[in-house]
């Protein structure tokens, strides 16, 4: 029997016992009839101990569509999938895969905290007035939630949050990402598709859980960045020579969370205005990543200068005005135009924001832009690691052992070579794939790698030996 069914046989059960009380009425005094409608009462909650919910799918006055309607249909179709009998199929605007929802008229059950709970799709049909010889007939779809009266509480505050929130979070992970990037002070976009994932990654398998976990507890912390006070939003510094993963690992942090990406190029932006517009337009869930930040813009102590700047100009209040004057017309993005941004309100204006920049040399950068609480972890992307190649031998070579891994082992722990570089080394040449060539290929990067860092090392201290002789030579002269 579903519970459709069962509740038919309430009904019917109700209306004779309403038609009884009807007959009561009329012929008992007051003081028996409030007594006797106290006990029906008692009994109605006892025989039809639940309750029902119903979410129209059109709201309002000029009849949207309702959201929660479309959280609680993505929602229920994991459950509809499994368990409902008919089911209505759709591609999702934006989205490559396909959408099951329950059919008209199907019920399923749910479960929370141990108590279960059903959802059932129903449609009214209603005529419209009209004259014409074809009558329109209006379709009203919604879904009943039915539960037992004693988890009142638990279903309509947790569970119905739960429930919406899950909802849109499934619609999120559905949707097509897009990567944004601005031309000047517009945002264009193209579907975003990047496969690098943290799988794919290769880097320390600690420190890689350690930035996942942080991810994660970012992306579900709304309540705790709401109980605290602070805007939901989290910045990280990636930092590591060229060609050790910082970009790929941008792609897997978007892959991961599900967030749009906003490349946001600083030297396109004519002022800190535009800069404004830009971050404002920036949507929720979504990762704003300033590449190169050290040569981005002038952003690299250029605040320190101009605040010295500030004060002697403060004392004078007709330069005061010509500065303001030149400023508007000509003036750049600065350090603290940005610094006001990231700490600034618009970060607060809804839902979780992630702000990733990169760079070559984190020691360039001025520590107003990198302190805790701007850019709250700072990671290191370094050379290979033996660890890290494995990652790469696997996914390039899949490979798990191999003879020559002792050998390559001790080659990584004294030469410096970028994942970028073994990569290109582990590339496949052949087909079918030849790993043995493929780890030779990587042994001969690692010797030239030496080669070069010895060159390198001996030019520098060539240069040195130079330099101080060039000092020496002068300091005697001086003396002389
Ligand atoms: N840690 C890594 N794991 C997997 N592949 C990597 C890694 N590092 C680099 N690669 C490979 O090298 C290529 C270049 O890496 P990537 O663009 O991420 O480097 P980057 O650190 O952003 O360099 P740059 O500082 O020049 O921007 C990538 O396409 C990727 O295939
Ligand atoms: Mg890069």
């Amino acid at each position: 029997m579903t519970m459709n069914d069962m509740f038919g046989q309430l009904g019917s059960i109700i209306a004779g016992v309403m038609f009884t009380w009807a007959m009561f009425q009329q012929f008992f005094p007051h003081q028996l009839r409030s007594h006797i409608e106290k006990q029906s009462q008692r009994f109605v909650n006892l025989v039809y101990p639940y309750i029902q919910i119903t979410f129209n799918e059109f709201t309002g006055e000029r009849l949207m569509r309702s959201e929660a309607y479309s959280a609680i249909e993505t929602y229920l179709s994991s459950n509809s999938s499994m368990q409902a009998k008919r089911l209505k199929a759709d591609i999702v605007k934006n989205s490559q895969s396909l959408a099951l929802s329950m059919d008209d008229h199907e019920e399923v059950a749910d479960e929370f905290e141990g108590i279960k709970l059903w959802w059932a799709s129903g449609k009214s049909i209603s005529k419209a007035q009209s004259f014409s010889l074809y009558p329109i007939t209006d379709e009203k779809r919604y879904y009943k939630l039915t539960f037992h009266k004693r988890h009142r509480e638990l279903i309509i505050g947790p569970y119905l949050n739960y429930v919406l929130k899950e909802g849109k979070a499934i619609k999120v992970k559905n949707r097509q990402r897009k990567l944004y990037t601005n031309n000047g002070s517009h945002w264009s976009h193209v579907v975003f598709e990047h496969p690098a994932t943290f799988q794919t990654l290769a880097m320390d398998p600690e420190k890689k859980k350690e930035i996942i976990d942080d991810l994660i507890t970012f992306s579900k912390a709304e309540n705790f960045y709401a109980r605290i006070g602070r805007a939901w939003k989290r910045g990280y510094l990636l930092y590591g020579p060229p060609g050790t993963g910082k970009s790929t690992m941008i792609a897997a942090m978007a892959n991961l969370l599900g967030y749009d990406l906003y490349d946001l190029e600083l030297t396109a932006v004519k002022d800190n205005t535009e800069l404004r517009k830009l971050l404002i337009e920036t949507s929720s869930k979504s990762i704003i990543v300033i590449e190169d930040i050290d040569c981005s813009a002038d952003l690299t102590g250029q605040r320190k200068k101009k605040k010295e700047k500030d004060e002697e100009e403060e004392k004078d209040p007709v330069q005061q005005l010509a500065k303001e004057e030149t400023d508007t017309k000509t003036s750049k993005v600065t350090l603290s135009g940005l610094l006001n941004f990231i700490d600034g309100l618009w970060s607060a204006c809804g839902g979780e924001r992630l702000i990733v920049f990169t760079t070559n040399y984190a020691d360039k950068l001025d520590p107003a832009l990198i302190r805790r609480g701007r850019m709250d972890k700072h990671i290191e992307l370094s050379y290979c690691s033996f660890e890290a190649f494995k990652v790469l031998a696997k996914n390039y070579l899949h490979l798990e052992s191999h003879h020559l891994f002792a050998k390559i082992h001790g080659l990584l722990e004294e030469i410096n070579i970028t994942p970028a570089d073994v990569a290109e080394s582990l590339m496949p040449k052949t087909d079918p794939v030849d790993a043995e060539t493929c780890l030779d290929s990587l042994m001969k990067a690692l010797e030239i790698a030496e080669v070069e860092a010895k060159l390198k090392t001996d030019e520098e201290a060539r240069k040195k030996e130079s330099l101080g002789k060039q000092v020496k030579e002068k300091v005697e002269e001086n003396t002389n």
